[in-house]
């Protein structure tokens, strides 16, 4: 019989911390399933490392509690939560050999010198770097070290693994490489993972789970792909990815889709996001690249809905797209990405911008 996960393998409840007058995270309710990858996002100060060092024992609560498995762990000395933690700088010993960096946590534990040897060993071929047990930290490339720090994270088995930011120090090709990586071994090792980050693409493109939070807050969570096509506000719809906003009225419901009013006096078809009744007023939130260009004389009148004049002012090449800013008569600029095969406009082209209800999600505003 296979066991099922348990989806609140870590859970925080009504976690606060303030500093003074500073409330970096505001009576929190979150719960981490077993076995996943799950991002914190949001930008910086939004409290995600706080909560992150709450966890782990650096940081003590003045609200709420923290749960692993199901205990209360608030008291629990830092060194008997057993988790595994990696750092943005590392934060290898400079003058222990890599065997002992890695062994650090097992000698810790007293766990015996022969049991220690195989599992540093293990440790060390699961990150792919096995035989550099001699060297020091200073003869490994940025990249090795991250290595090395996540060997040592990992080593003592931990419940849960945190890493906090732990690729920023790296460029941006060894970023990718490392962002794969730690996705890969993560689906291997099946360990619960919480992970910090302010980059989106990170985020989107590793995480089982992805937590968006703001002032201390979560503003939403799910999986990437809900996050990013169901985003559930404004700051989630402007902090992933590029998008338009347009504020609008409500003209008309037709069943899945509503009927609205830009300030242009145009109407527009879109899909809400919760329940809207006629009058009120909304904020359409459209993706940048859910948006097709096409030439003005082009465009038949009869097809009015959804359609948007304006000027190209500005154009940018970036490798399989192409970057748009097209200016509307009311001066509002949209951003629109288009695939390079479908971008033959250039800068001062009056064209059209097509967009289906589908992709003009209505918010709240
Ligand atoms: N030791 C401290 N004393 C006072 N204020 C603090 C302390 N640590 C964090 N804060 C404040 O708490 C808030 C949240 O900080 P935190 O470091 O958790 O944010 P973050 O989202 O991780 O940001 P970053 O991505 O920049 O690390 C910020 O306003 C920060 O200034």
């Amino acid at each position: 019989m296979t066991q099922e996960k348990n989806p609140a393998f870590v859970r925080f409840q009504g976690i606060e911390k303030r500093y003074g007058k500073v409330v970096a995270v505001k009576k929190m309710d979150l719960e981490i399933p077993e076995g996943a990858l799950v991002t914190l996002l949001g930008p910086s100060g939004c409290g995600k490392t706080t909560l992150l060092r709450m966890l782990a024992g650096l940081e003590t609560p003045t609200g709420g509690d923290i749960f692993i498995k199901g205990k209360r762990i608030n008291d629990t000395p830092i060194h008997k939560r057993n988790l595994g933690m990696i750092f943005q700088n590392y934060a290898l010993f400079p003058h222990k050999s890599i065997f002992d960096n890695v062994a650090f946590g097992l000698k810790y534990r007293a766990v015996p010198k022969s049991e220690i040897k195989d599992k540093v060993e293990k440790a060390l071929e699961t990150v792919r770097l096995p035989g550099v047990g001699n060297r020091n930290p200073s003869q490994l490339s940025g990249g090795q070290q991250q290595r090395i720090a996540l060997a040592r994270a990992i080593v003592i088995e931990p419940d849960v693994l945190l890493m906090d930011e732990p690729l920023s120090a790296l460029d941006e090709n060894l970023r990718e490489d490392m962002r794969r990586e730690i996705d890969n071994l993560q689906a291997e090792l099946g360990v619960t993972t919480i992970f910090v980050t302010h980059d989106q693409r990170e985020a989107l493109s590793m995480s089982d789970k992805v937590v968006v939070m703001k002032d201390g807050l979560v503003q939403q969570e799910g999986t990437p792909e809900e996050v990013y096509n169901n985003s559930a506000n404004h700051f989630v719809a402007d902090f992933l990815g590029h998008s338009n906003f347009l504020s609008a009225v409500v003209e008309e419901k037709h069943n899945d889709v509503l009927k609205v009013r830009l300030d242009d006096k145009s109407s527009c078809l879109v899909s809400p996001v919760g329940n809207f009744e006629k009058g009120d007023k909304a904020e359409i939130v459209i993706r940048a690249q859910k948006m097709k260009l096409g030439y003005q004389d082009e465009h038949s009148p009869e097809e009015d809905m959804n359609f948007f004049h304006g000027t190209i002012v500005d154009r940018s090449y970036m490798g399989g797209e192409v970057s748009y800013f097209v200016e509307l008569p009311g001066k509002q600029v949209l951003h629109v990405i288009n695939f390079v095969k479908r971008s033959p406009y250039r800068r001062g082209d009056d064209v059209y911008v097509k967009v289906d209800p589908f992709h003009c999600r209505l918010l709240q505003s």
